[in-house]
């Protein structure tokens, strides 16, 4: 049997608005000027103490300050992670249907694996997934391949890597997986820049795709 593993943000959910919300409620206790959707939107991507550093842009950021903003952004996060978030269209039919076709389904995501799992909870989407690792739960977060590898590992078997981002392609290529990518999440560069063996934009499409592409990766 083989494993389909996925990214979260700008994969499985459109969750950058509340993204957003948590980090304008860090910048606003720090005097600082809320950012827009497509910044934040650029700004994620290699977790959230990545994320928060850039919100932060040139100011001067001690690493101890650092950590405490982090912790009060994800404390904002943790209070409010669904209120703006949605599944993409056609991601429950999706899933119901490469479950029914005998594939174990699992999350590797650089948001921590707390918040990660409210939004699947919250989404009834937690059933569909026998594995989240996600970008706190090893010291290590994507592009290093270690997490999506121990997702794999936790299921037992190998397969395909579902990803919306640069950072999940080259996790991807990294741990040697076939990389499928989603072009509707939160990528910054053209599609032919992220390497990848097959592309969807719409969930509806991803059965076909996973039974092509595991054929090409197999012949
Ligand atoms: O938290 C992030 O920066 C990105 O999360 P993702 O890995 O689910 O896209
Ligand atoms: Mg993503």
């Amino acid at each position: 049997m083989t494993a389909i593993i996925f990214d979260l943000d700008g994969t499985l959910v459109d969750s950058a608005p509340d993204i957003q919300a948590a980090a304008n409620r860090m910048l606003e206790g720090e005097g600082a000027e809320p950012l827009d959707l497509p910044t934040v939107i650029g700004f994620i991507g290699n977790g959230l103490p990545k994320l928060v550093e850039r919100a932060m842009g040139a100011r001067d950021l001690p690493m101890d300050r650092h950590t405490e903003l982090t912790a009060r952004t994800l404390a904002f996060y943790n209070a409010e992670s669904t209120a703006r978030t949605l599944p993409y269209p056609g991601l429950v039919a999706a899933l119901d249907a490469l479950r029914a076709q005998g594939f174990a389904l699992g999350i590797c995501t650089n948001k921590p694996a707390a918040p990660a799992r409210d939004i699947l909870d919250q989404f009834d989407l937690a059933r569909h997934f026998e594995v989240v690792i996600g970008g706190d739960t090893l010291p290590v977060k994507k592009p290093d391949p270690a997490p999506l590898r121990a997702a794999f590992d936790a299921l037992a078997r190998g397969g395909l890597y579902v990803g919306d981002s640069e950072v999940d392609a080259e996790t991807a290529e990294r741990a040697g997986v076939p990389f499928l990518l989603f072009t509707e999440g939160y990528r910054k560069q053209p599609v032919e820049a992220l390497p990848h063996l097959a592309r969807f934009d719409h969930f509806d499409a991803l059965p076909g795709l996973v039974a092509q592409a595991l054929a090409r990766a197999a012949g």
